[in-house]
């Protein structure tokens, strides 16, 4: 069903060695999240506002903020409230860590490819497989020392040598036109990037995995979408690269807050979930959702002069807007089934682009906390922690 969801043939599907079988592994549950709790164990500077935005009513002769933006949830607040218990929120001092290492690294954009064996480590593999046997099943009356001196040669074929170092990887992954390009540019933004992912409202419009090398750390691989407009062979790659990639540490499976869970990202989750791959889930788009529920516009208007009892009432209107946010990212997870997963995936909320509510971007900070935890490079238990962090120039 997956490989047909995603264009290619169930037999791409049953070529696939399954690293662990267990089918069940994941698919069942987020703990049905204690908004009181989450928010309050929470060490980001909005988590205090989450519990205030989203559930208390303004109290009663307390005057909100003139600028009534400041009570609208943001995505971070959303992290916050939907944090599972088994996630200790990561420390400012960990989240600094993590943000000065994406900032001054130097990213480059190493390979971009449609079939998995030219991943230059796999055919790299490939082609030395190939001369060995060549020098192998070679006549020994015309084999010489040189043919020797060839079997063990070092050479990489042509491929630059820094690609056939092994770094630890993660993929972003999603339907077509989620936002895994936006989400990778997010995560790039004030690095020394020479190069960016490109994005585009035309759905399907990465064609290829690219992969971006981090500080010479890490490497994080952008996919063509699934779903409506992706096409079979880039589905047949993507499958093979997360079925077979030993170097694959984590994978980021992108949910259009719009849209919400699909049928194909169900079935990818199972997939992941088969292939013992371990993922977090990503909701993009946040900020469609925090405009589709607060009042109108003129509630927000701070130059007009507002009595007291106006003013309240525009607080009212945002609280409850809040409320109906929250509400309905509960729905939705609870409809993915997530709440009885063994390996509870992270649920992190993402805006790519400011809106007239919130004048930063947010999520791409835990994102980016989370690949260095995910690839090893950092280690956070409590208020210790260990970094490996020195870029190699
Ligand atoms: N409002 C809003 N739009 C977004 C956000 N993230 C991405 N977009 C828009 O969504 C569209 C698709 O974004 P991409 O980043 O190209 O999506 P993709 O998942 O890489 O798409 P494909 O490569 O086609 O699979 C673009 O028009 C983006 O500007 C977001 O957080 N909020
Ligand atoms: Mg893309």
């Amino acid at each position: 069903m997956l490989a047909k969801t995603l264009g290619c043939s169930s037999r791409t599907l049953l070529l696939i060695p399954k690293r662990y079988a267990s089918i069940d592994y994941l698919l069942t549950a987020l703990k049905p999240t204690n908004a009181k709790n989450d928010s309050a164990s929470s060490s980001s500077k909005n988590s205090t506002s989450t519990l205030q935005k989203a559930e208390e009513a303004p109290i009663s002769g307390v005057l909100p903020p003139r600028d009534l933006r400041k009570l609208v949830l943001t995505p971070s607040d959303l992290t916050n409230h939907f944090r599972q218990p088994e996630y200790a929120p990561p420390s400012i001092k960990v989240i600094g860590e993590a943000q000065a290492f994406f900032n001054r690294s130097k990213v480059t954009l190493e390979w971009t490819l449609a079939n998995y064996e030219e991943i230059p480590d796999i055919k790299y593999e490939l082609l030395q497989q190939k001369r060995s046997q060549g020098i192998r099943e070679m006549d020994p009356f015309y084999k010489t020392e040189y043919h020797e001196n060839l079997a063990n040669s070092k050479k990489t074929f042509g491929i630059p040598p820094e690609q056939l170092r092994p770094l630890p990887e993660v993929l972003l992954l999603g339907h077509t036109n989620v936002g895994k390009s936006s989400l990778l540019n997010n995560l790039l933004v004030n690095s020394k990037a020479l190069e960016y992912a490109y994005v585009s409202q035309k759905a399907g419009y990465t064609k290829t995995l690219n992969c971006f090398n981090i500080g010479r750390k890490l490497r994080v691989i952008d996919s063509p979408g699934y779903g409506m407009f992706g096409e079979s062979k880039q589905g047949k790659v993507v499958l093979e690269y997360i079925s077979k990639r030993h170097l694959l540490r984590r994978v980021f499976i992108l949910i259009d807050s719009v849209e919400g869970f699909r049928e194909e990202d169900i079935q990818m989750m199972d997939h992941l979930v088969s292939e013992g791959v371990p993922f977090e889930i990503v909701f993009t788009k946040v900020d469609v959702i925090i405009a589709k529920f607060m009042p109108k516009k003129s509630v927000f208007n701070s130059t007009t002069k507002k009595s007291k009892a106006e003013r309240l009432e525009a607080a009212r209107l945002v609280e409850e807007g809040n409320a109906k946010i929250i509400e309905y990212f509960e729905r939705m997870v609870s409809t993915a089934q997530l709440d009885e997963v063994v390996t509870v995936p992270r649920l992190i909320f993402n805006m790519a682009v400011t809106n007239r509510y919130a004048d930063k971007i947010h999520g791409f900070k835990e994102v980016r906390t989370i690949i260095l935890e995910s690839c090893g490079l950092l280690q956070s238990s409590g208020e210790k922690s260990t970094f490996n962090l020195e870029i190699n120039e």
